[in-house]
């Protein structure tokens, strides 16, 4: 059973490649933005709460956000495999994620990172905005978000370089093109 991850900025193209990613090897995409949109849209309480702090670019807590992420995992749909989209972002989310896979035989098997400017990012996301509407898609926003990658997340991504499970993954280009470069990524990554 493979468990992967996906990381990288907003707008760097983790959902679009995760659904592919989870198509072709047959591994469920879990993404906690997703999961988060669910619950707002439906007004649940998880969904009440996290919305404040989406609106905003911030993250949803972590003890919200590591209990969910725990629950999804005790589901029998993870049991070929699973790739996590969005989470961890946080090094106390790293942490915990260590305690959950902790029970299980094996820890991640492959972190793709998907690089790409800031520039760029905020192009497509504003780009983004336009057809979605998502409400956390406007420019002050969209630069809080990038911060918080920047200040938060990419010590995240050094955290699984330096268990030498991570793989970067170039971002900019098509996206059948970039599927490509990440099926590449993960074929290395598991012969090695
Ligand atoms: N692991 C997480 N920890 C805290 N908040 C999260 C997490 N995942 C998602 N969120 C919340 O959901 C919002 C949208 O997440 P997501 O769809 O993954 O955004 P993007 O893919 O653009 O980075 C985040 O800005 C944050 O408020
Ligand atoms: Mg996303």
């Amino acid at each position: 059973m493979t468990k992967m991850l996906i990381i990288g900025p907003p707008g760097s193209g983790k959902g679009t490649q995760a659904e592919r990613i989870s198509e072709r090897l047959g591994v469920v995409a879990i993404s906690t933005g997703d999961i988060f949109r669910a619950n707002v849209k439906g007004e649940t309480p998880l969904g009440i709460e996290a919305k404040k702090y989406m609106d905003a670019g911030d993250f949803v807590p972590d003890s919200v956000t590591n209990k969910m992420v725990r629950d999804r995992l005790s589901e029998s749909d993870v049991e070929n495999g699973f790739l996590l989209d969005g989470y961890p972002r946080t090094t106390a989310q790293v942490d915990y994620l260590d305690g959950i896979l902790a029970n299980s035989e094996e820890k991640l098997d492959v972190v793709l990172q998907l690089t790409a400017d800031d520039e760029e990012l905020v192009s497509r996301l504003l780009g983004r905005a336009k057809e979605t509407g998502r409400s956390d898609d406007n420019e002050a926003v969209i630069r809080h978000r990038l911060d918080l990658y920047h200040e938060q997340t990419e010590a995240v991504v050094a955290k699984y370089a330096e268990r030498g499970i991570l793989t970067q993954v170039d971002g900019i280009g098509g996206i059948d093109e970039v599927t490509d470069r990440v099926m590449q990524a993960i074929k290395a990554a598991q012969a090695a």
